[in-house]
């Protein structure tokens, strides 16, 4: 079945009509927490990962049997500005550690019974510098958010996006600066690791980028100006699973930000989607309250290729375990309050 979007009007018109949760599970899912051998409200945020994730799914569904990471790989023309600690031809590399076994996410997504995919987008064309152009034409934005509709598994049952793209923090820096305001500083980490010169000359460059293209249209419109292949597929997928009621766990920075030009785009665009983890690139918690997202998981990661979120994968599930594992009060013959 080929599902690709016809245009960039189509898909902000889908955006606008997605579906919304089933309060009704939702309901259901809240009144068998309060039956469970457990004292009310004990399991903490686990309660509410149930409640949320049987809400999107909708139905009696009650297990994460099928979860699948993507990684999408794009490569920048602002990279050329210096504004990472390594070299482009990292992204290309990587991708194939990827289809290796070899990187971080291979071993991640094998512990937590995940599918891994691995999607590179044109890595021979890089996009323009977002200093002088925009990054991307209405055609390869739409491209690569087709490459990422594309790419969701309509039997998946959760769903992370992760990236590879050497100098994506600095599009992404450019986007939160572009859609939230705040000035570049409060956005612009050091990603791989930049040194103090490195910083400064990073923030230059998305300031740059933001005075040629902020306030020049909604969130997809900036992704098309600042953003990146990779980010725009990243949206693109989110924005499928949230047509096949696919819940979503958004990873670092970089993921945060390609999904802050869909909520840009269509408010509630990223009701389907919870924060996997805290990221140490500097902007992220900022990022995170912006889209008012709580995230699950602290570990200092300061990776991408969504790893966060992929960790974040094994607390979905024990959530869903203990919801339609534990014994009610009265299965077990325990005491109720
Ligand atoms: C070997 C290696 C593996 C990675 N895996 C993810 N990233 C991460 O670092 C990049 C963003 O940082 P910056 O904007 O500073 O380039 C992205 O590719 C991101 O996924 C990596 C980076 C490197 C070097
Ligand atoms: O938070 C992220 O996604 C991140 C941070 C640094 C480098 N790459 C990714």
């Amino acid at each position: 079945m080929t599902t690709s979007l016809a245009s960039l009007a189509e898909f902000r018109n889908l955006l606008r009509s997605m579906p919304e949760c089933d309060a009704e599970a939702m309901e259901e899912a809240r009144a068998h927490n309060g039956i469970l051998t457990k004292p009310p409200g004990a399991l903490g945020r686990l309660e509410d990962l149930a409640v949320w994730y049987r809400g999107w799914r909708g139905g009696p569904q009650v297990e994460i049997a099928s979860p699948q990471i993507i990684v999408f790989a794009g490569n920048h023309g602002v990279a050329a500005r210096g504004v990472s600690a390594f070299p482009a031809e990292v992204t290309a590399q990587m991708v194939a550690n990827f289809q290796h076994g070899g990187a971080a996410i291979n071993q991640i997504a094998r512990v937590n019974g995940a599918t891994l995919d691995v999607v590179p987008l044109a890595l021979d064309k890089p996009t323009q510098d977002f200093t002088v152009a925009s990054a991307m034409t209405d055609a390869e934005l739409l491209d690569a958010l087709c490459a990422g509709w594309d790419a969701v598994n309509s039997d998946a049952d959760l769903l992370v996006v992760g990236e590879m793209g050497i100098a994506n923090t600095t599009s992404a820096a450019a986007l939160a600066s572009a859609l939230l305001g705040g000035g570049s500083r409060f956005w612009t980490g050091r990603g791989t690791g930049v040194d103090d010169a490195g910083l400064l000359l990073k923030t230059k460059v998305v300031d740059e980028g933001v005075a040629l293209h902020a306030d020049h249209g909604d969130g997809l419109e900036t992704l098309r100006r600042l953003g990146g292949r990779e980010l725009a597929a990243m949206a693109g997928a989110m924005a499928r699973a949230r047509q096949l009621r696919i819940p979503v766990i958004l990873d670092g920075f970089i993921c945060c930000a390609a999904a802050l030009c869909l909520v840009r785009t269509a408010p509630g665009a990223l009701d389907h989607c919870v924060a996997g983890h805290l990221s140490a690139e500097s902007g992220h918690r900022r990022l995170l309250g912006a889209m008012d997202k709580e995230p699950l998981l602290e570990l200092n990661l300061r990776l991408g290729e969504g790893s966060g979120a992929g960790l974040a994968i094994g607390i979905l599930k024990a959530a869903l375990a203990c919801h339609a594992g534990m014994a009610t009060f009265a299965e077990a013959g325990v005491s109720d309050a």
